[in-house]
């Protein structure tokens, strides 16, 4: 299958305030596949938000290109949406204003757009909470409202930047679960950052592992994990392997990055 989204050669290097040239992301390639979840793991500060950044058209590469669907990116793209660690919904508006937001600001006519909303609100398990505001919500709620906005406006690319780092672990294991119905759901192409290999084996086609700075694609492995999944997986023997040998390629780079850092 050709892949829906195409990373080619694309490298980054940052000015730091003090003048230092650092060189967040070297050459990287990667190529994921219609309706593929693909994880990216690494080392603390090894490019993956830059890398990230990049394919949102967020910020421009140093060299190199991304495709989407064989065209080639430049500037936020609605092909591409986009999903933070840190809140982001809107506190003014209810869950269901907020998953409507992005239909709004398209023109979408009022009935459409809340009858498109609360389908997205069901599909993240929120029902009943549509008329709740982001602070009388859990940290976990608002996550998966900040989701279904980003997912109601369709893109075909979902990018996830550590939307669960800021949920304590049992939580995080819930809404894994939940993620996986979704994308099971809508056979959403995903790309996920996360620092937690049991976070990327339990929801992941393919896991691709990172180098620490300049950041490259060490290498994909694919979890060949029957699904549907859910958190029950974690305690298999295959499961644990696909644990062990991601912490096997990452240890060497986390291990580089804390001496860089200089706590090793
Ligand atoms: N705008 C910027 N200006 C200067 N340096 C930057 C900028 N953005 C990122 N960097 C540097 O580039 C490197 C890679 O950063 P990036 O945030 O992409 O890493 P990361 O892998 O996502 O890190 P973490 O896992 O800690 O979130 C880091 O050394 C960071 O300090």
């Amino acid at each position: 299958m050709t892949a829906t989204l195409e990373v080619r050669n694309v490298s980054k290097t940052f000015e730091s305030d003090n003048g230092d040239r650092i060189q967040a992301l070297a050459p990287a390639n990667l190529g994921v596949k219609q309706g593929e979840f693909l994880s990216i793991i690494g080392p603390s500060g090894c490019g993956k938000s830059t890398l990230f950044n990049i394919i949102g058209g967020m910020i421009p590469p140093d060299s190199g290109e991304v495709i989407v669907n064989g065209v080639s990116v430049s500037g936020p793209h609605k092909d591409i949406g986009m999903v933070f660690q840190e809140e982001s919904t809107f506190p003014w508006r209810t869950v269901l204003d907020n998953v409507a937001f992005s239909l709004e600001v398209a023109g979408m006519e009022k009935k459409e757009r809340l009858e498109k909303a609360r389908h997205f609100v069901e599909l993240v398990g929120l029902t009943g909470f549509e008329h709740h505001f982001p602070h009388q919500l859990s940290g976990g709620m608002r996550q998966r409202t900040a989701i279904a906005r980003t997912l109601a406006s369709e893109p075909r690319i979902l990018l996830m930047d550590e939307p669960f780092g800021a949920l304590d672990e049992q939580t995080r294991l819930l809404l894994g679960d939940k993620l996986l119905k979704i994308c099971d759901a809508l056979k959403q192409t995903t790309m996920l950052i996360t620092h937690n290999i049991t976070e990327a084996v339990q929801l992941s086609d393919r896991v691709a592992v990172m180098s620490y700075r300049p950041g490259t694609i060490m290498r994909t492995i694919d979890i060949e994990l029957p699904r549907p999944r859910d958190s029950e997986l974690i305690s298999t023997d295959k499961f644990a392997a696909y644990v062990g040998q991601i912490w096997e390629d990452l240890r060497t780079e986390a291990d580089r990055g804390m001496k860089a850092v200089g706590e090793a």
